[in-house]
């Protein structure tokens, strides 16, 4: 395969694979890893994800792992705020690829909590998070063509909001008039002082993404994602 040319931070590692499986393979075998490192000097450890359609081979690859997962706290990075048993729901997806086989013993931290708007449901969202290590220890994200990562989307309102670093609360609701349904996500300023962070791509088009989201790396707010495009971020791809 012709590596694709990205000029990307210094930095930043590159994971180019042939196929969705191997890019989903490789990065599990590196969380697992890291997992494993994390549980060796804490008592828990942590993993948030994202939902969408990339992480899917990612999370059946993890699943199977052998770790220790009763002491694995999984949780998203964000939710839609459809019912756990609509085909939209990251929950769903995450119950039914990730908490399976070895993985199923782990701890899942639910970020959407009952109340009929995000909005409603933060307090009760914040309490499910409580007692979760800050930082995190692994965040696996995904991207928009937007530029858009985890629910941090350029057109909602509440975005400055969700990506001020002075931010403290780990959640925000966000309402982007270009999304079906509202949003729960985890704050920028949570989840840019994860230990572990991974972007996993799937697509030529993520890559044209990516290298207009480096072309003028400061407008964050144009596109979130910039800002995870820093030093120690790993980018995993396939076509
Ligand atoms: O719930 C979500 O929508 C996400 O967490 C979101 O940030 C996702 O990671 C990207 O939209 C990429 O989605 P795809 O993997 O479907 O391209």
């Amino acid at each position: 395969m012709k590596t694709p040319e990205l000029d990307l931070p210094s930095g930043i590692e590159t994971h180019f694979s042939e196929t969705p499986q191997e890019a989903a393979q490789q990065l599990a075998d590196t969380v697992a890893e890291f997992l494993r490192g994390r549980l060796h000097s804490a008592e828990r450890a942590s993993l948030a994800v994202s939902g969408g359609s990339t992480p899917l081979p990612f999370f059946q690859a993890l699943s199977r792992k052998t770790l220790d997962w009763g002491r694995v706290d999984v949780l998203l990075v964000d939710e839609r705020w459809v019912d756990e048993t609509h085909e939209d729901s990251n929950t769903k997806l995450v119950k039914e690829n990730l908490l399976q086989s070895n993985a199923a013993v782990a701890q899942f931290l639910s970020i959407k909590q009952s109340g009929s708007t995000p909005e409603e449901s933060l307090g009760a969202a914040e309490t499910e998070l409580t007692n979760l290590m800050r930082p995190l220890d692994v965040l696996v994200l995904g991207m928009g063509n937007d530029g858009h990562t985890a629910s941090l989307f350029p057109d909602a309102p509440e975005l400055s909001h969700a990506m001020n670093v002075k931010n403290r609360d780990a959640l925000a609701a966000m309402t982007p008039p270009s999304q079906t349904h509202e949003r729960i996500t985890l704050t920028y300023a949570l989840m840019r002082e994860a230990r572990f962070i991974a972007l996993h791509l799937k697509g030529n088009d993520k890559l044209e993404t990516l290298k207009r989201a480096c072309s003028r790396p400061n407008d964050v707010l144009e596109m979130p994602v910039r800002g995870f495009l820093k030093s120690g971020l790993r980018v995993y791809w396939s076509p």
